[in-house]
């Protein structure tokens, strides 16, 4: 089986590839990455190790890029490639359409042309918008984005949806709640808060700190994309989430605790435009295919705090 993984180098992309490479050994995979500011150097010297990957520089916006790699021979792919942090998105939103709407489309195009057996989009619970104190995102939610980044995000699903019902593109999309884990950029809740507290910086708490976000170890969401793979229904949506609901506040104090370091770090600052309350994931749809999430909140969250606290140095160079 040949993969085309698309922007394999970021966050959850290369935890996905370092659990494929050890669940799927005799898979091959072409590894699509632009390596902007997220893309992790480091891996590519892992990649470049391993016999099974083929690194490409490069975006799934370059068309002809695109048609050299198909030319490979590609059976599936996973379209991680996307502009992903919604802060960024309120300050610049152009990239986000560029990337995340008319590269998914160029993606789809060539996956189109090349005739691949699968297409599966990783997308995000953002693009339903924001619940309120009940109730929880199912696949027939309504979109209804927030953000540049959710709305490019809602877009690029629209797109892959479209291609299924006029071109027969055997697409999936797995729409997954926050995840947390080894690898993230800084820029996100829990690594900016890990780094911040290691270095007794204050932690950015936006608004009243009460939204609500349901987090989920990326290891857990990878076994879910390659569950997906296998069994997920062409032309279908599939949530995943972790049923673990909390506020930024938990989060945070859940953080220092461990750390041991004082609450007084904590620093409420002024709220992001048009922040969503609060996401919460109906999973039972997944969780029919066989899936469930194998580490509790409390365990990963320690796992990723020691990763940090382990690889602190060069998380502050290279991230
Ligand atoms: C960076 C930052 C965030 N926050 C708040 C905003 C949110 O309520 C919560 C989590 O923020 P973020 O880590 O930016 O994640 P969020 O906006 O929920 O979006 C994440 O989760 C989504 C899935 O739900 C993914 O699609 C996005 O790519 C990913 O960035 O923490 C703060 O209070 N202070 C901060 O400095």
């Amino acid at each position: 089986m040949k993969v085309l993984v698309t922007g394999g180098a970021g966050f959850i992309g290369s935890n996905f590839l370092n659990y494929m490479s050890s669940e799927h050994p005799d898979d091959k995979f072409i590894i699509l990455d632009a390596m902007t500011y997220a893309g992790n150097h480091k891996h590519l010297i892992t990649f470049r190790k391993n016999p099974n990957f083929h690194f490409v520089k490069g975006s799934i916006t370059d068309r002809a890029l695109l048609e050299d790699i198909f030319k490979m021979g590609i059976d599936r792919i996973v379209n991680f490639a996307a502009e992903s942090h919604v802060d960024r998105s309120i300050l610049d939103p152009d990239i986000f359409v560029k990337t995340n709407i008319l590269g998914t489309q160029i993606l789809l195009d060539t996956a189109k042309k090349y005739a691949v057996e699968r297409f599966l989009q990783i997308s995000t619970d953002e693009v339903y918008g924001s619940l309120g104190e009940t109730g929880l995102f199912t696949e027939e939610t309504p979109l209804a984005p927030s953000s540049p980044y959710s709305a490019s995000k809602a877009g690029s699903d629209l797109l892959v949806i479209s291609y299924y019902q006029t071109y027969g593109l055997p697409v999936t999309i797995i729409r997954c709640s926050n995840n947390y884990g080894p690898y993230q950029f800084p820029e996100k809740l829990i690594p900016l808060v890990i780094m911040n507290a290691l270095n007794h910086k204050p932690l950015p708490i936006y608004g009243d700190g009460l939204n609500v976000r349901d987090w989920l170890y990326v290891e857990d969401h990878c076994r879910a994309i390659d569950l997906v793979m296998q069994k997920g229904k062409v032309g279908s949506v599939y949530n995943v989430g972790g049923n673990n609901e909390k506020t930024n506040l938990q989060i945070v104090k859940m953080i220092l605790a461990e750390l041991e370091k004082p609450e007084s770090l904590i620093t409420f600052v002024k709220d992001r435009p048009g922040h969503d309350r609060r996401y919460g994931i109906d999973a039972t749809k997944i969780k029919k295919l066989g899936w469930q999430p194998q580490y509790a909140l409390e365990f990963g969250l320690k796992k990723t705090i020691k990763w940090y606290v382990e690889n602190q140095g060069w998380v502050q160079e290279n991230m």
